[in-house]
Order: C-alpha cells, then structure tokens, then sequence
C-alpha cells in the first residue's frame, strides 16, 4: 500500500507542471496582425528553474504571460497545475489560478510609490480579505525572507533598485505561489543588486520548491538555472541544460561575489538613508514626508524602460509620469480600467476615486467594487493631509455619495450615478502616475473580476473608441 502511495506520488511529481502545446498568439494589430508566437511547445516540472532566452521580439514576454494566463493563446492549449486553459477559459477561472499558483516579477517594480515597503506587500493581502494584524505580520515576514526587514516602514523612492525589485519578489509571494513568473527582473540593475535578486531566486527554487520561470536578456545568469530555452521568430529554437556542478559553481560564485560586494556598497544603497525603522527623529520624517511628496507628484526617478512604446503583455498600458533627462514626460497611456454609466456593466466594475490638492497634487485613491449589486470600498488610501475631494476628477461611487472632513469620509449616499463616464480616464496618467501600477495589481492579485481595456497610444484615439472596446486583444 506505501509503495503504491509513493510511486503515485512519484508519478504524480513526473507529470509537468506546466504543458504548453501547439501555441499560438497573434495580436491584432493593422490588417494582418502579428504573430507572436508560432506553435511553441514546451514542458516544465515541478521545482525547476526554467529561463527562457532568446532575440529581442522573438515572444519572450508573450509566452510567459500566456504561461501566466494574464494573456490568451489564440491557438493552442496551455495546462497549468494539473487545469487546462484553452481561449474559453473563462475570466473567473483564470483570475483563481492566478490567486492560488502564481507570483509575478516584473522588470519595472510596479510598486505604489505613496506605500511604504511594508504597505506594498500587504496589499494583495488585502485584496484576499486578511485582517490588518495578520496582512502586516505576513507581510513583514515576507520582507524578512528577501532580506528586507530592515527596510519595512521605506517609501520606494527611498530604496535602491534592487531593494525595490526584492520587495516587489516579497509581495510576489503573498499568495505563497508554487510557480513564480519573471520578466526580466533584473534589466533594470546594476551587477550587486541583480546578484542579490539572483541569490533569492536561486534559495527559492532550491530551498522552497518553487519552480521559476523567468525571461532574460543576459546570458551570464543562464547557469543559475536548471534549464534554458531559446525562443526564435516565436518558436522554441532549443534547449540547454545546465550540468548540476556547474550551477552549483556558479551558485558558490554568486555567494562570494555577494560577501565581498555587500560590505563595500551597503551605505549608497538607499539614497544614504539609513533604516531607521520607525524613526520618531523629526529629521527622518521630514526627510521621509519630502521624498513621499515628490513619489506622488511622480517626480522620482523612472529609469529608462525597454518596452516602453508598447503595452505589457498586450493587456495593460504602462508609462505614466515621470521625468526622463530632467524632462517631465506624460503617459500617452490611458489607464485602462472602470465601466461607464452609458454602457450597462455585465462584470463586476471596478472604479478609482483620486483627489488632488489645492497645488494640483494627487493624493489619494481608493477603489471600489461591486459585489452583488453592492458597492463596497475595497481599499483606500489618502496619505496627505489635504482634501482629497477638493477637486474629484474621477470615480464616484454608485448609489452613494462620499464628502470628505478632516480627512476622514463621512459620508457616502448619491444617487443614480454609478461611475464617471470613461472619457474622464484621461485624467488620471498626470494625475496619478502612482496608480499606473493599480490595475496591474489587482489583475494580477484580487478576487474580483476585472475587464481591462487595451490600453490605447493616444488620448485623442482612446477617447473615441472605449466605449466601443471592451475586450482585450485575443
Ligand atoms: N501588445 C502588443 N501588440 C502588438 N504587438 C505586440 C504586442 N506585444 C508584443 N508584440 C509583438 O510580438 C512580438 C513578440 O514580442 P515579445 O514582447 O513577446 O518579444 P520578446 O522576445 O519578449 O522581446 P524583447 O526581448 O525585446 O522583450 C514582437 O514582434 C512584438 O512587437
């Protein structure tokens, strides 16, 4: 009887984790549309670590993020921990696989800059329903594990990139993923960070089982992996295994590299502050309140992104504003999301309320949800002291009404408005270029069913054609 438990077991650990057969994806895009991928084939195991290499534009990205089901194959069958996804996987479907398998990293950090370290990891706590003693003790483990607890009560803006991208790993982790989705997580760092981001991968894969998948330009970090595939003109062109001594070489290596980098970098890492957890000290907060003022009005520094003239996996906008070589750049993005009083919802809508300052600062957001014909605020957050109402530009919630007083909501109640029209959107991006992220969070982290609109380039464009687009590319 045990010895049959234990060969079921071990065919059960034989079977791959993640199948992906015949696969094709096209975008719609001018008349012909572009093939992406071509008919990709490939399996991946449990506990592996999977890299996928390959030419710029060969369908890198496309496969992880059908791999990540944020994407539908147009052809083709994906199965993922043991359920097959095909086009009619429904929305609902794939939204509880993202919740109960997968963690995603993304080369851009995708963190809220107005929360601090500790608060960006308990947000998808939050969207799952945890309590907030329990989300904030989860969340500080959660930071603990990359090596960040000294850093919890840090704004992003405050943290070097590699800091940044170990707290977004943190709250990749949330939902205690068996499969951890990466694009690219180190294209943005510097050879110290991109080895301590390597090292926690590694010690994730190796010590906790969770198997990786993770895409990349930089071929000095194959060998941390158990397996590489080149994908080519959308299909997979082959693949390398790492011999087990080698990666166990280059893993010691790594280790090395990190004792002897660490003690000489340690005091550049933050913008020369240093953790002073909860810090009473009237210069810190100072310090901390200037560096969160600048984060909202979207003045920190966004580095240089690589697939910043199109949308992220064909479904969500990225940009937003930032500065560039001392030049403020505007989101030609629109901000994908929220239903509209002219057009009926047949999901459950998600709105965002955001108010500025009397100086046009943003400052606050929440969102709102509908469950069974009632709204409910599912998350908010006003960090400055101003009204944030003072000037609504967006959102509203159904049936209600809210006033704000002494920063606080008193009271909610309007009637026969469920939401501002979309054509309102196009505030947002020089608004809240802290909320970019919004949508791909809680796609990527709520219960809630969410139909994102493909982002469109151009305001003018979007402005004419989302009431009549509703679906995403497929
Ligand atoms: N949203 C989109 N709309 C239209 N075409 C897209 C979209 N996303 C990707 N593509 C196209 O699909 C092809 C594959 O893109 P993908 O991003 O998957 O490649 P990649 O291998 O990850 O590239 P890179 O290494 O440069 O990031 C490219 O030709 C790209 O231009």
């Amino acid at each position: 009887m045990i010895a049959e438990t234990t060969k079921a077991a071990e065919e059960a650990q034989d079977e791959p984790f993640i199948v992906v057969e015949n696969v094709h994806k096209t975008y719609l895009l001018g008349v012909e549309g572009v093939a992406a991928l071509r008919g990709v084939n490939l399996e991946i195991h449990q506990g592996e670590f999977v890299m996928i290499c390959g030419t710029s534009g060969g369908g890198k990205s496309t496969l992880l993020n059908i791999i990540g089901t944020i994407d539908k194959p147009t052809k083709g069958r994906i199965t993922l921990c043991g359920k097959q996804i095909t086009p009619r996987t429904t929305d609902d479907e794939l939204a509880t696989i993202r919740l109960k398998h997968l963690g995603f990293v993304f080369q851009t950090f995708n963190l809220l800059a107005s929360m601090t370290a500790l608060e960006n990891v308990e947000l998808p706590l939050t969207f799952r329903g945890y309590g907030p003693k329990r989300r904030k003790e989860k969340a500080k483990k959660l930071l603990e594990r990359v090596q960040m607890g000294d850093r919890l009560t840090h704004y992003p803006s405050m943290l070097s990139g590699g800091e940044q991208q170990r707290v977004t790993i943190a709250r990749a982790l949330a939902n205690s993923p068996g499969l951890l989705l990466l694009d690219e997580p180190t294209g943005d760092l510097d050879t110290l960070n991109t080895n301590n981001v390597m090292k926690i991968l590694v010690d994730l894969n190796r010590k906790n089982g969770i198997t990786l998948v993770m895409v990349t330009h930089d071929m000095n970090l194959i060998a941390y992996a158990s397996r590489c595939v080149f994908v080519r003109d959308g299909k997979v062109a082959y693949e390398k295994r790492t011999k087990e001594e080698d990666r166990r070489k280059k893993i010691r290596e790594l280790e090395e590299a990190i004792e002897k980098g660490q003690d000489g970098n340690k005091a550049t890492d933050n913008l020369g502050v240093e953790g002073k957890e909860g810090g009473e000290g009237g210069e810190e907060d100072e310090r901390k309140a200037l560096l969160m003022k600048k984060a909202l009005a979207g003045s920190h520094s966004v580095k240089k992104r690589k697939k910043k003239d199109r949308p992220a996996g064909g479904v969500l906008g990225e940009g937003g504003e930032g500065r560039e070589g001392g030049e403020r750049v505007h989101s030609d993005w629109m901000i994908p999301v929220c239903s509209s009083v002219r057009e009926p919802c047949d999901y459950d809508p998600v709105a965002f309320c955001s108010g500025e300052d009397e100086e046009g600062m943003a400052c606050g957001f929440e969102i709102v949800v509908e469950e069974q014909g009632d709204t409910k605020t599912l998350f908010r957050q006003f960090p400055l002291s101003a009204n944030p109402y003072s000037n609504l530009r967006m959102g509203s919630i159904g049936r209600k009404e809210e006033k704000v007083k002494d920063r606080e909501i008193v009271s909610v109640g309007r009637q026969n408005e469920r939401f501002l029209p979309l054509n309102q959107t196009h505030h947002i991006p020089p608004l809240l270029p802290n909320l970019l992220n919004l949508p791909l969070l809680l796609l990527l982290h709520s219960p809630y069913k969410i139909h994102l609109l493909q982002a469109r380039r151009r305001e003018k464009e979007a402005n004419q054609t989302m009431f009549s687009s509703r679906t995403k590319m497929t």
